[in-house]
């Protein structure tokens, strides 16, 4: 996988050099380029924002450099993302299908945001998804695309280790995940369930599935509207 990513902070991203992402790098499932958006600007003081039409607080990141820099760095067949507050809600089914691109361009927004005709114009010549991260606003788009980054990564093909923990995961199968437990057997007077040391794999099995159910109706009853009801099997609904 391809991705290149653009912004006036390219030190922010030195962290993909670390862990499994740098691994990746390293082995070459993952390109990753960073750009600094200034290089597409020709003024002395190398100008990428200015005031909103309109009025209002702040400033808003300027069409032209942006424009150049997608029209170099945006080959075709490349998917534009766009980490923003007034994106869609990134899923863990967004990070499987942007894993699945050829070539990802990440545009990291500063300011109020970058002009409008920016995205209009990606929109005519390549898929563009605008995602929010959640209902929180952060000084810019670039730690949005450390952590999409990271989601990503994880599920290209050799960077876990065990493929097997992609399935188990909380939104793997749209619940939230079992609690989980490790040696020592009993620690502060606090034991792991027995259930779990029973070496019985089917009742292990049923117990993770409750406890899913059940964490996910304490915590995310929404997660259930999205769920489809042919994978509740009449053991989940005595649950
Ligand atoms: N450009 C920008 C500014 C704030 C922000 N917060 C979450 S994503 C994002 C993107």
């Amino acid at each position: 996988m391809k991705v290149d990513i653009i912004s006036i902070f390219p030190d922010y991203f030195a962290p993909l050099e670390l862990s499994l992402i740098g691994k990746a790098r390293t082995t070459g499932v993952l390109q990753l380029a960073v750009h600094d958006l200034r290089t597409w600007t020709h003024d002395v003081h190398r100008t990428v924002d200015d005031s909103p039409y309109g009025g209002g607080p702040g400033m808003v990141m300027r069409p032209e450099p942006w424009g150049e820099a997608l029209d170099a760095v945006a080959a075709p067949g490349a998917t534009l993302v766009v980490p923003s507050p007034v994106g869609r809600p990134f899923t863990q089914a967004d990070a499987y299908e942007l894993a699945a691109c050829e070539h990802l361009v990440f545009a990291c927004g500063r300011y109020e945001g970058i002009d409008q005709r920016v995205i209009d114009d990606a929109a005519d010549r390549m898929p563009v998804r605008e995602v929010s991260l959640g209902d929180y606003v952060l000084f810019g788009g670039e730690v949005a695309v450390i952590v999409i980054m990271e989601a990503i990564t994880r599920l290209l093909p050799g960077v876990l280790g065990n493929a097997d923990s992609l399935t188990e995961e909380s939104h793997a199968a749209g619940l939230l995940e079992a609690p989980v437990y490790t040696k020592p057997a009993s620690w502060r007077d606090r034991a792991v369930p027995d259930v779990l040391r029973s070496g019985d794999h089917g009742r292990i099995a049923r117990w993770r599935r409750t406890e899913s159910l059940l964490r996910t109706a304490a915590r995310r009853p929404d997660l259930f509207a999205a769920y489809p009801p042919e994978n509740l099997d009449a053991k989940d609904r005595k649950a």
